[in-house]
């Protein structure tokens, strides 16, 4: 293999030419017609191959005087003893042609954040099923749920999970691969690798991978060729055993504008929800977010405690007044930060509630899982057991009772039951509170804790 640039090598044989010039050895007109048109077009070890335009340019430099002479010309040049092959440049070109294009490096851009780890991640029972699902991912890549798959509101930690596993890979298997990687920056690594004619290897790379941390999947909607392309990467990496995590805002059963084939593929692991955080929850994430600047600004219990009910829609909110809070502390610099300051300071932020007030399908089962201490998976899930079969039925029928939503809709938010499946459902739990005393109190329990009795 050559070591040489092509710089260095024009130099090398301009020295020799001049060294050949000057020795007189041949007559101006063999030299100008035979030799000064020569190129050296490689160095590989001692051997040096020279370019030459024509078949009679060849012959004659291949003949004994002439190619020992350059030879020497050479090896005084380059200080070592040299061979000299002569070759037709348009043979070189001919082969150069047929080589293939040298693969260009892809180099995936690390956009893991540090800042987000499991130690720093507040765990409640809001989202106590997608930490405990995501950590056993970072622990045993590929075994258990693959792919995993978190959904939830904007705001919720579903980026901070992400991130936390790829960092928790990167401290405690360094030699794994990780790539986090936001859905609308692989639209456009995939739309400009197909401009630079790289999308080969770019592909070659993704499936390198051993964990693929896939952010806001919702946004591959409508692209068409990036979501091929990513269905077949997806394809190849949980055929591999590479562990895929995907975030989105919404169930895969919901998700619009992705293609069927990889909706049901994503179904095929294990998916799991964020709530809002409770309000313990929300406490604790502010307690946290504090840490380490209680010199810099005293905030009284209380006000936390404001806080957490106040803006307790998403983190993000609870993060965004916690941040307001400080700057209006350093701002006005107040003796203490208590409740009548915090109330002063967002009497015109509206609050950010958790949704709780208005009844919804996660709170239903939220409400049933808690009464029967069941947890959300198994109702969804395709278990006869008839202690969770039975919970299931009473989940279906509030929702079709308080929410009146369509059968089908309701199916889909109980692991994609049809229409059917749904009403016998319903049929059934409305008989049984007639008959049975037991169902109906259980029932009656749930809808007053849901406030909707
Ligand atoms: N349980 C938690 N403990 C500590 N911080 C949290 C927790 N949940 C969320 N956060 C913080 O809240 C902010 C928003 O979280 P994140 O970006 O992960 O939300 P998201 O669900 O991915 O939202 P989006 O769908 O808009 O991308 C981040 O700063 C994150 O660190």
């Amino acid at each position: 293999m050559s070591t040489y640039v092509k710089n260095n090598l024009n130099s090398i044989w301009n020295q020799t030419l001049t060294l050949i010039e000057e020795s007189d050895y041949f007559d101006s007109a063999t030299f100008n017609a035979f030799i000064v048109n020569s190129t050296l077009y490689d160095i590989i070890d001692d051997l040096a191959i020279i370019l030459v335009p024509s078949v009679i340019n060849k012959k004659v430099f291949e003949s004994v005087e002439c190619l020992s002479f350059v030879q020497q010309k050479l090896s005084e040049v380059m200080d070592q003893t040299m061979q000299c092959e002569v070759r037709l440049k348009k043979d070189i070109d001919a082969a150069n042609a047929n080589q293939p294009a040298p693969k260009k490096e892809v180099i995936l851009e690390d956009k893991l954040l540090d800042k987000y780890t499991f130690d720093n991640f507040i765990v409640g029972q809001s989202n106590r099923e997608s930490h405990a699902a995501a950590l056993s991912c970072a622990m045993t890549p590929g075994k258990f749920f693959n792919p995993l798959f978190i959904f939830g509101n904007s705001g919720l930690g579903k980026t901070h999970l992400l991130h936390a596993i790829g960092n928790y890979v990167k401290q405690n298997q360094p030699d794994k691969k990780v790539l986090y990687i936001y859905s609308e920056d692989f639209i456009t690594l995939v739309v400009n690798s197909i401009k630079d004619k790289t999308i080969e290897e770019v592909k070659e790379a993704i499936c390198n991978v051993d964990y693929l941390l896939i952010d806001d999947i919702q946004r591959l909607a409508q692209w068409g060729r990036s979501q091929e392309i990513f269905f077949n990467l997806y394809n190849k990496l949980i055929s591999n055993d590479k562990q895929v995590i995907i975030t989105s805002d919404i169930h895969p059963s919901e998700l619009k504008g992705i293609e069927t084939r990889l909706i049901s593929r994503f179904s095929s692991g294990l998916s799991v929800g964020i709530d809002s955080p409770e309000f313990e929850t929300a406490y604790a994430i502010l307690e946290k977010k504090l840490e380490g600047r209680q010199e810099e600004v005293l905030v009284q219990r209380e006000v936390l405690e404001y806080i957490a009910n106040r803006f307790s829609a998403d983190v993000r909110s609870l993060e965004g007044a916690l941040n307001n809070l400080i700057f209006k502390a350093i701002l006005f610099n107040p003796e203490i930060i208590d409740l009548k300051f915090a109330v002063e300071v967002f009497k015109e932020n509206p609050a950010v509630v958790n949704q709780d007030d208005t009844l919804s399908v996660m709170r239903i089962k939220k409400a049933v899982c808690e009464f029967y201490g069941l947890t959300r998976q198994q109702i969804e899930s395709k278990s006869r057991t008839k202690s969770i079969s039975n919970a299931r039925h009473i989940a279906i029928y509030l929702c079709r009772k308080h929410m009146d939503l369509p059968f089908s809709k309701i199916g889909a938010e109980f692991g994609g039951r049809d229409h059917s499946t749904i009403m016998s459902s319903y049929d059934k739990m409305t008989k049984s509170i007639k008959q049975n005393d037991m169902t109906a109190q259980a029932v009656g329990k749930i809808e007053s804790k849901l406030g909707i009795s």
